[in-house]
């Protein structure tokens, strides 16, 4: 069983569990749940620098990333050294994330915030969009292509800009359809978590000029992005080159000076 599979396995009992405790219509009445979102995509396609920086504790491939960094002070470094967007994993038994840490990056800071989760249920939409996201995460791997459907088109009905992110040509084949905004390649393989800025380049031919291109994971100095840039990748997610530094949003302000 790869770690995608074991993910959505512990996915499942616990948005039944979170169902159970908290109704989709407490959900709705949140005072979030109103507020105009804004792109990422339109963001993206308007900036120089492309950067979508994440707010990463730990990860299945790196036990400990940072631990001591409140979400508060990286979101407010993150926008003051000019990201595009802000990335918040809210999975806690892999990530050590959490909805809370959204809902305080939203109090911090006015970037378009994406919920970086593992959504197998269209429930975890209504939650992000009643904890301040502007955009979800929907995995190719874990998601067949009837429930790509429904949850983005759900998402486009609650302003959700929809990032549908693959690894491979038959994942992509499956996934593109007209209610997707941004298509991001993960370069990091689940199996043996090496990354590899080559599946994006591969992949990038076969992504249809219509979406904006999002290249995922690894990439950890500019020389990547100048890379990527020319197969036309207009955003780059990046999590533990900012993180795994005493100052995150230093750190993304110096990367961003040199690109
Ligand atoms: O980061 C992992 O180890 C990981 C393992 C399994 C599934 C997802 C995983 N990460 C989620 C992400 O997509 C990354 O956090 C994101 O692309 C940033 O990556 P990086 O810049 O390499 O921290």
């Amino acid at each position: 069983m790869n770690i995608l599979d074991k993910i959505t396995l512990d996915k499942r009992k616990e948005v039944t569990l979170r169902k159970s405790l908290i109704p989709t219509s407490q959900l709705e009445k949140s005072v979030l749940f109103n507020r105009p979102t804004i792109s990422l995509a339109n963001n993206l396609k308007n900036s120089k620098s492309g950067i979508i920086a994440e707010y990463k504790r730990r990860s299945p491939s790196k036990s400990v990333i940072n631990n001591g960094l409140n979400v508060q002070d990286v979101a407010k470094g993150y926008e003051n050294a000019g990201v595009c967007g802000m990335s918040v994993l809210t999975d806690g038994k892999y990530f050590g994330g959490s909805l809370d840490d959204l809902l305080t990056a939203r109090g911090s800071c006015n970037l378009p915030l994406l919920r970086k989760e593992f959504i197998i249920d269209e429930y975890q939409i209504l939650e992000a969009k009643a904890h301040g996201a502007d955009v979800i995460l929907l995995i190719a791997a874990i998601l067949s292509r009837d429930e790509i459907k429904l949850f983005s088109e759900f998402a486009k009905r609650l302003n959700l800009d929809v990032l549908l992110e693959v690894h491979n040509e038959e994942e992509l084949h499956k996934s593109v359809m007209p209610s997707l905004d941004m298509l991001g390649v993960n370069n990091r393989n689940l199996k043996t978590f090496a990354v590899s800025l080559e599946t994006s380049k591969s992949l990038s031919s076969i992504i249809p000029d219509e979406f904006v291109k999002v290249s995922e994971s690894g990439i950890s100095n500019i020389e990547a992005i100048k890379e990527l840039r020319p197969y036309g990748y207009q955003g780059f997610l990046i999590g533990e080159n900012f993180m795994k530094t005493d100052n995150p949003g230093e750190s993304a302000k110096n990367f961003i000076s040199l690109l």
